[in-house]
């Protein structure tokens, strides 16, 4: 009980002194106040002026593979600006949580939502940590147990509900318990749906030892993803259903034509739960008044 106090203050303090500005992982974990770019580092190569004859951009559009990445992702980013415009109004403020299996890209999608909705970025399991006082969530279950941190990230999410404004990417663990869905449930909950296969692949590129559940020395990494994903996947199901919205990248991919959902970028996925936000808040809208009861 004492130690889930002590969470509630150091997170409500964390969370007001990050408002206004993205909280990011950095290398030790912690969250820190940092911007994001949308759009991103294609712009620089491609902007230099090369060799002696002039410029036709339009030329260059058509003809280089660098202006014509460059065109792609200013549309993107004239799309997702789009996309966010038309829901901003209407979630009047309302807090953003992305809810998924560990892996399925809560925090690079999270991010990108602050950004474009003007909002402040929270992670979870960075507020965890900073209240804990611990460098990493695999340091908390070692030294606790996985039941101490449960209580540390029940704490946090309690703190943050009552605030507005925020993307949270939550631990993917935070819906197994029904008070996380109370506090959850003061915002719009989206559930970013990840082939398993897809996300054993992300998190073997970067090894399971930051993930305390998924680490099994004995397997190599692709393969104690799998099996454990598979597990938790079955066991929190229903769970994940809570969720008010949900992104799914296999449809997602489908509908864009794609092969594999390692085609779709952040973006993509971004700007996909834009419009499935807009689609909850207008049906919410309509089936119960505005979507204004904050
Ligand atoms: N659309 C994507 N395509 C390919 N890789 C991605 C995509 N989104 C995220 N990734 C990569 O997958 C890994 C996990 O992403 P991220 O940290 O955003 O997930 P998460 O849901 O926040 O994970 P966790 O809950 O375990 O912290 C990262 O290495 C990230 O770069
Ligand atoms: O899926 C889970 O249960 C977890 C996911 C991570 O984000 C962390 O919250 C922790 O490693 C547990």
């Amino acid at each position: 009980m004492e130690a889930a106090a002590g969470v509630a203050m150091q997170s409500r303090a964390v969370g007001v002194a990050g408002t206004g500005s993205c909280g990011r992982r950095s290398g030790d974990g912690r969250a820190r106040p940092g911007s994001l770019r949308v759009g991103g580092p294609a712009a620089a190569p491609v902007l230099r002026a090369r060799g002696a004859r002039p410029a036709d951009p339009l030329c260059c559009l058509k003809t280089s593979r660098g202006h014509q990445s460059l065109h792609n992702s200013v549309d993107e980013a004239l799309l997702l600006k789009r996309k966010a415009e038309e829901v901003q109004l209407e979630l009047n403020g309302r807090c953003i949580y992305l809810v998924g299996m560990m892996g399925s890209g809560k925090s690079t999608v999270g991010k990108i939502l602050a950004e474009v909705l003007g909002y402040s970025y929270f992670d979870s399991d960075s507020l965890v940590e900073q209240a804990v006082g611990m460098p990493s969530v695999a340091q908390i279950f070692k030294v606790h147990s996985e039941a101490f941190f449960r209580d540390s990230e029940s704490s946090v999410l309690r703190d943050l509900s009552s605030m507005h404004r925020l993307v949270v990417a939550t631990g993917g663990g935070a819906v197994i318990r029904p008070v996380n869905w109370r506090y959850m449930k003061k915002g719009l909950s989206i559930m970013l749906d990840v082939p398993l296969d897809a996300l054993a692949k992300r998190i073997a590129q970067v090894g399971t030892a930051s993930r305390p559940l998924l680490d099994q020395p004995s397997a190599d990494p692709y393969t104690a993803a799998f099996t454990k994903l598979s597990l938790l996947a079955e066991q929190r199901g229903d769970a994940y259903a809570n969720a008010d919205v949900r992104v799914s990248l296999e449809e997602l991919a489908a509908k864009k034509g794609h092969d594999d959902v390692s085609q779709l970028t952040p973006t993509d996925i971004a700007v996909e739960a834009l419009q499935k936000i807009k689609n909850f808040v207008t049906e919410h809208s309509m089936a119960s008044g505005p979507f204004a009861d904050l």
